[in-house]
């Protein structure tokens, strides 16, 4: 709990509050930081639900900007106490330039670490991704790594290079100066594959399969596990991440935490359908349906007939060479970093984590008909 001396007195600036995340992280900030005053909602996008929130006793500003302007970021960074940046361009389907990806994540980021060096903010906590270390293009395994597991991080998709060089950037700014003297401290969090309400691409992937009869065809191999956590815990830990680099600036500045809880190791299409199952979808198939040299041929199909199409339509389908790869390397977590550094454990249980997933997509489901 708060101590009386800092009860209700700070002012903490989300980025991309929003988004997926965003909205989580917010939610959860006014849930559970008893020492927030006010609340300032950054996107480039501002949603209606931010209304529903104004009327609680912390004081709810709702900021729309872009991350790309510096001097939008700069005033709304300024007389905040802490920045969470989640703000950022998740695109591995090719819909935006690598141009724009790398405007939006590594300028947009620099200019929130030079709006908190400029204004005087100490606290950053930045939200990076399992992406800045892997799957790498070799398409190596992290088979349960943890932050110090060695693994070569090599790069060419426009999302994963951007997310490194943001977060390095990041890490790099720990330590430097703020106005008024006092040292930045800065955080990166790295989520494996985020799931729960309000998830685009489980949306999506939900769409495909009443399209095709209430059936998804297995493509990758069940042995191949990708990480998952529930956003509530991804939330929680931002929440947490913010609330101890306060109080443990030496040990927490500069440092890199993955985002885990208990959800299984699965592959990326039996952990779905975890959710999906009980919404009435079936994956058919106890082994890929296709043989895998035939997927990388459709993908790269796929690739063609985007940049073919480009000039008249947007074609981004959910399957392409980066999407296959990314599915088909396994890539897990097994750490208990953040448990030790800043006493994390997850808020919600994989019991709740599905059962929530499940009846969001459920309504999602009952509103569609
Ligand atoms: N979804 C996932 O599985 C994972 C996401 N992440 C990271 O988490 C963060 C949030 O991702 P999601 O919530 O999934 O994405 P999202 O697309 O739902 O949310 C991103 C938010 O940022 C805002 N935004 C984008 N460009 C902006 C700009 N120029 N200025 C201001 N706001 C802007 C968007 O309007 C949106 O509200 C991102 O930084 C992403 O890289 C990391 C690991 C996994
Ligand atoms: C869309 C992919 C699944 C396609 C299945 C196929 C090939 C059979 O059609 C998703 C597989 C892995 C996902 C990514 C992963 O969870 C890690 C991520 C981290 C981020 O920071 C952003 C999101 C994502 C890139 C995520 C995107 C969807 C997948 C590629």
């Amino acid at each position: 709990m708060a101590d009386s001396a800092q009860a209700q007195k700070l002012v903490y600036l989300v980025t991309g509050g929003c988004g997926f995340l965003g909205e989580h992280v917010v939610r959860m900030l006014l849930q559970q930081e008893p020492r927030l005053r006010e609340l300032r909602i950054f996107d480039l996008h501002l949603g209606p639900w931010l209304e529903e929130l104004k009327t609680g006793p912390v004081q709810v500003t709702a900021i729309q900007g872009d991350v790309t302007q510096a001097h939008e970021v700069a005033a709304a960074v300024a007389g905040a106490h802490v920045v969470i940046h989640t703000a950022g361009l998740v695109d591995v389907f090719g819909k935006a330039s690598p141009e724009t990806i790398h405007e939006v994540n590594v300028q947009g980021t620099k200019n929130v670490i030079e709006a908190c060096v400029q204004t005087g903010t100490q606290f950053l906590v930045y939200t990076s991704s399992m992406e800045v270390v892997g799957p790498n293009i070799k398409g190596h395994p992290f088979y349960r790594g943890n932050e110090d597991t060695p693994y070569e991080a090599v790069h060419r998709h426009p999302y994963p290079s951007s997310k490194a060089r943001a977060e390095q950037l990041v890490l790099e700014a720990n330590g430097r100066k703020v106005r008024g003297g006092l040292p930045l401290v800065t955080c990166a969090l790295r989520p494996t594959g985020i799931y729960g309400e309000g998830h685009q691409i489980m949306r999506d992937i939900y769409y495909q399969g009443l399209r095709l009869g209430g059936r998804l065809f297995r493509a990758i191999p069940a042995s191949v596990e990708h990480g998952r956590v529930y956003v509530g815990n991804v939330a929680w830990m931002h929440v947490l991440v913010a609330r101890e680099l306060q109080q443990r600036p030496a040990l927490m500045g500069g440092q890199v935490y993955f985002c885990y809880d208990k959800s299984p190791y699965k592959s990326y299409e039996d952990f779905n359908m975890e959710f999906l199952g009980p919404c009435g979808l079936r994956l058919v198939g106890t082994r890929p349906l296709l043989p895998y040299w035939l997927l990388m041929l459709l993908a790269a199909l796929n690739a063609l007939l985007q940049w073919l199409l480009r000039p008249l339509l947007l074609y981004a389908p959910l399957l392409n060479p980066y999407t296959l790869a990314m599915a088909n390397t396994t890539f897990t977590v097994s750490t208990n970093k953040a448990q030790r550094h800043f006493g994390y454990e997850p808020l919600f249980s994989w019991e709740e984590s599905r059962t929530r997933t499940i009846r969001w997509m459920q309504a999602m489901d009952s509103s569609a008909q």
